[in-house]
């Protein structure tokens, strides 16, 4: 049963900025699959995009915590995502042994995308060519997985329609994790983990229901919308826990794991993070 013992990591742009945090996470995910776990890496990138976006002058607002893309923002976003971070984690990932595989969710329809909306005011907006994931095949995910290899997912999708869509890199970790029946969903940040009263930031939610998360999704603002999404989507399809950890400090993902490959399918270590688990049956 290749599920057994999966875990995907979701590794976001703003924890990726120093260089020396990134080869602690390479470090760190290896040490997994070293530990007998099966880590599937989905990385984003939002701060490169959006530096790469500046320099060439493209405006690109958010809404939802979602990026508005056009085309020309599209052919940035392919570029930075697939041809500049995915190859630098690859290679970093490569450097303790021939694990990594980089691809996209273009690759083999690993994820077929659909048009995306945002809604704001009760309205729904037009985001131009941001898609949700329909479904994900997770065929060459599996293989990869099954010959000890470490995929590192970028998200991009096409949509049956041909097109290309630029996914949050949060909602493809949450659809990889849910398709693939993982053990436990990671998402690395740049926040301790979710902040009760935000924008005050006092309280960190040590762990929420999928009930009471779901309850609280349409009062999340920015970039944690699609991060809370993306968790509850994950524990609703039988994910075991989805933790939100910061990815500032270095070795967060073994800190959150709780060091072994035992604790992976449980609650993380107090303290560290936000924890979602499902419903209670
Ligand atoms: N309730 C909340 N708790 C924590 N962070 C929040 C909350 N609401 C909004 N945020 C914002 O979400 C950001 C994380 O999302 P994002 O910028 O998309 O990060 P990443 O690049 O890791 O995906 C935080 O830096 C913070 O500014
Ligand atoms: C639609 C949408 O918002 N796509 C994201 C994809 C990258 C991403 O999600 O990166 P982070 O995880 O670092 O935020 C973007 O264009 O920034």
């Amino acid at each position: 049963m290749t599920a057994a013992r999966t875990v995907v990591v979701k590794y976001g742009g703003h924890a990726m900025t120093e260089p020396a945090l990134r080869r602690a996470f390479a470090r760190d995910v290896v040490r997994l699959r070293e530990e007998g776990l099966r880590p599937v890496v989905v990385h984003g990138g939002g701060p490169q995009i959006g530096a790469e976006l500046d320099r060439r002058g493209i405006k690109t607002p958010f809404l939802n915590g979602l990026r508005v893309t056009g085309p020309s923002a599209l052919d940035v976003v392919r570029m930075v995502l697939a041809g500049r971070v995915q190859p630098e984690l690859v290679g970093l990932l490569n450097e303790h042994g021939p694990y990594a595989v980089g691809l996209s969710g273009e690759d083999a329809r690993t994820l077929t995308a659909e048009r995306r909306y945002a809604e704001v005011a009760g309205e729904r907006v037009d985001l131009g060519l941001v898609g949700d994931v329909a479904r994900v095949d997770t065929a060459l995910l599996e293989l990869l997985l099954d010959h000890g290899h470490i995929p590192v997912l970028s998200s991009l999708g096409r949509g049956e329609d041909g097109q290309v869509y630029n996914v949050n890199a949060d909602t493809a970790a949450g659809a990889v994790a849910a398709a693939l029946r993982a053990e436990t969903l990671v998402v690395l940040t740049d926040v301790p983990g979710l902040y009760a009263d935000w924008p005050r930031s006092e309280r960190v939610v040590d762990r929420i229901g999928a009930g009471e998360l779901e309850l609280m999704l349409p009062g999340l603002s920015g970039g944690m919308g699609p991060k809370m999404e993306a968790c509850l989507r994950a524990v609703r399809a039988g994910v075991r826990s989805a933790r939100v950890l910061d990815g500032r400090s270095p070795h967060a993902l073994m800190a959150g794991l709780a060091g072994s490959a035992g604790a992976a399918g449980t609650a993380g270590a107090a303290g560290v993070g936000t924890t979602v688990l499902p419903d209670e049956r």
